[in-house]
């Protein structure tokens, strides 16, 4: 333990019982009972948290700093350790000290990130300006912990990459995060979770969790969405495919024919997706193995690629108002209409609420991202919050590390972006920078509107009984579907998960399109009356429609506007995403992982293939495979690399 002598330091001590023994997993080079290792250089800002130091070998349970020097660690009670023992960690000396040293091996320098990750998402812990200067330390930072950046982020660690996520907010998450107040646990965006039942391939968030040795609780849903719209039109995407497809059948009998052709159509793409083991389309090796073993599933996926669902139902559909209904089925997950939304992404959503259904985790939608950060840490790499990326560094053209807010400096093999393509391509990197690519990108896509979203704590007994978890409303025009506050989403997790509100009391989520335009130049008086005023209609609206003396019933309410989006998810303009300028070509003009810049790779909703949670959780993982290939941790071909980048840089020209 050379390297301690000089370094600044924590001294472990066991507080009550000379005995006990150091877990000598989380610290396995320490034998002694008076033990000493490096200091993570942060500066502990309150006096009293609860950590949850959970290494995956650990048996660490809880960490509790009592004062500014001291720490109280317990322990799981396994059969090597006895339960609540306390060890007593002081911080000697508080002095800034860099990542890496000097003949140090990785083993423990990760024993530094595990301390590091005491940082965990109930705490707030500062980072001192001016640390983390060594160069190189980290095989990938990753800008932004939302589910694209996490996922890529604990692929990577998997795989043994040291990673480092900086994550501006207090929490990871992003748009899939969550907060608590009075006694609420809010989902801050959508509940409904693709991807997250136990069959298949396409379970990417099972997966993901799966990678970082976590499972979660789930509560199956028995209906992905109640649809309430024009002409009284009242549709339940059932669980069971076969009640459906009954329901929708019994709507528009005289059209029974082109339902089922449409939908099995649907089925068609899924089922040759779901047989694929999904990882970087960017990466030949891979690509062409999965051509060469599932040819025909595979010329399928690349004949579909360049289309759109709405153009498919039109070969089989004729009826106007129930190709408006399949524009709002492909609404709710794209927030364009039917002719805009990717074949193969309608496919997926329309096709794994059935397959695997629609799960709600249990404890909230937040719980998937708290799980991966854990994860991340659990597997030696870190996580810092309230850390601001600023800029990103570039050296002779390529991305070399990250400047944040507070001048600190972070350097790393590969830099990844979770931000959106606007905020890295507009802010991270200076406009001169904007290459031909992202020129492209932005021809092709613009920002998605942002939403007025409203959290409320409302009496149980205003809900009549059987209400569904998921509701779309369209009052009365099918012209209204895409404008602004035309329709509205509501999501009532507590018919799934009673924990996430106070007994007696339900959580109303609504949600519905809202430019920014909407909202600047006004004065903060201004501003919280038009919030005031817009959520007061927007309640009335679902008072009239599903619940009588809705209004009367709350107890709780928050009123978010596309500012709010803008400013605690850092998204250009508060977008919910990219959205097709005009008709796309499938997806065939999204980008992937890879970008101009050397080194720099995007991940998240402006990447293929898009918008959704499961969407981004792939992008992380295809993301994820191809910085492994580059930076030498999985199988690459320079050569078949710069054919297959080059092919399909040219594929995008034809979008
Ligand atoms: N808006 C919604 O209602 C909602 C709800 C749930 C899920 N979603 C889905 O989530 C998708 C987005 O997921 P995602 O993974 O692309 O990203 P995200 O926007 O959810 O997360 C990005 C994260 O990066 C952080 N970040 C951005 N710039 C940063 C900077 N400069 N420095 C440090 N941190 C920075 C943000 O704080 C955020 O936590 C959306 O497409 C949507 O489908 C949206
Ligand atoms: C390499 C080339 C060019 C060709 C080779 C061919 C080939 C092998 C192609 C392979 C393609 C692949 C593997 C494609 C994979 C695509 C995937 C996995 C797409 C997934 C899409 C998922 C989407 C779009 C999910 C969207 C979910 C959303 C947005 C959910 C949001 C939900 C709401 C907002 C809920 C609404 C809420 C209420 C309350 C109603």
């Amino acid at each position: 333990m050379q390297f301690l002598a000089n370094s600044p330091s924590l001294i472990l001590l066991p507080s009550s019982n000379p005995k006990i023994s150091t877990n000598s997993y989380l610290f396995p080079h320490i034998k002694a009972t008076n033990h000493i290792f490096p200091c993570f250089s942060t500066k502990i800002t309150n006096t009293q948290f609860n950590y949850s130091l959970r290494a995956p070998r650990s048996s660490i349970k809880s960490c509790n700093y009592y004062s500014y020097k001291s720490i109280n660690l317990g322990f799981y009670g396994t059969e090597n350790h006895t339960p609540s023992k306390k060890f007593r960690v002081y911080c000697v000396n508080s002095v800034k000290m860099g990542f890496g040293f000097d003949g140090v091996d990785r083993k423990k320098v990760g024993i530094e990130d595990r301390l590091r990750a005491v940082m965990n998402v109930d705490k707030t812990v500062e980072r001192e300006s001016g640390e983390g200067k060594e160069r190189e330390n980290y095989d990938a930072i990753v800008i932004g912990s939302g589910i694209g950046g996490l996922v890529a982020a604990t692929q990577l660690a998997v795989k043994g990459a040291k990673v480092l996520v900086l994550e501006k907010y207090v929490i990871p998450g992003g748009s899939s995060g969550f907060y608590e107040k009075a006694g609420y646990t809010f989902d801050v965006g959508s509940s409904v979770m693709f991807g997250f039942s136990d069959k298949g391939n396409l379970n990417l968030i099972t997966q993901a969790l799966a990678a970082v040795g976590c499972k979660m609780e789930v509560i199956p849903d028995p209906t992905t969405v109640h649809f309430h719209l024009p002409n009284n039109l009242s549709v339940r995407v059932h669980r069971e495919y076969s009640d459906f497809i009954a329901e929708l059948t019994t709507r528009f009998p005289h059209e029974k024919d082109g339902i089922l052709k449409f939908y099995g159509k649907c089925w068609k793409i899924f089922n040759a997706l779901n047989s694929l083991e999904l990882k970087s389309l960017e990466e030949p090796i891979y690509l062409f193995g999965q051509f060469f073993q599932k040819p025909l599933e595979c010329l399928t996926l690349a004949y579909y690629l360049p289309q759109n669902a709405g153009a498919i139902a039109r070969k089989y559909i004729k009826d106007p108002q129930l190709l408006s209904f399949i524009d709002a089925e492909c609404f709710i997950v794209s927030t364009v209409n039917a002719m805009q939304t990717p074949m193969i992404n309608a496919s997926m959503v329309l096709c794994d609420r059935h397959f695997g259904g629609i799960n709600y985790p249990v404890g909230g939608v937040g719980k998937i991202a708290k799980s991966l950060a854990q994860g991340l840490v659990d597997h030696g790499s870190n996580i810092l919050y309230k850390a601001n990326v600023k800029n990103i560094i570039l050296e002779h053209g390529k991305a070399v590390g990250v400047r944040l807010s507070d001048g600190s400096e972070y350097y790393a093999r590969t830099i990844i972006s979770n931000a959106t393509r606007w905020d890295t391509f507009g802010k991270l990197l200076k406009a001169e920078h904007l290459p031909k690519e992202e020129e492209d990108f932005q021809k092709l896509y613009v920002k998605a509107p942002s939403f007025l979203s409203i959290h409320m704590g409302v009496k149980a007994e205003v809900l009549p009984p059987d209400t569904d978890c998921h509701h779309f409303v369209l009052e009365s025009d099918w012209k209204n579907l895409e404008e602004p506050y035309g329709s509205i989403f509501l999501s009532i997790p507590t018919i799934l998960d009673s924990s996430l509100a106070p007994s007696g009391h339900h959580i109303l989520h609504i949600f519905t399109t809202s430019s920014i335009d909407d909202w600047q130049g006004l004065s903060p008086s201004d501003y919280n009356k038009k919030k005031e005023l817009i959520a007061d209609e927007i309640i009335s609206r679902l008072e009239k429609k599903l619940f009588p003396g809705l209004k009367s019933s709350i107890l709780f309410k928050e009123v978010g506007s596309p500012k709010t989006h803008r400013r605690f998810l850092a998204r250009d303009s508060g977008t919910y995403g990219p959205m097709p300028r005009s008709v796309p070509k499938g997806l065939l003009g999204m980008p992937f992982n890879t970008t101009a810049v050397d080194g720099l790779y995007c991940v998240g909703d402006s990447c293929f293939p898009g918008q959704g949670v499961i969407a981004v959780a792939f992008s992380g993982i295809m993301c994820a495979h191809r910085v492994a290939a580059d930076i030498g941790i999985e199988k690459s071909s320079p050569a078949l690399d710069a054919a297959l980048l080059g092919l399909l840089r040219w594929f995008r020209t034809l979008a």
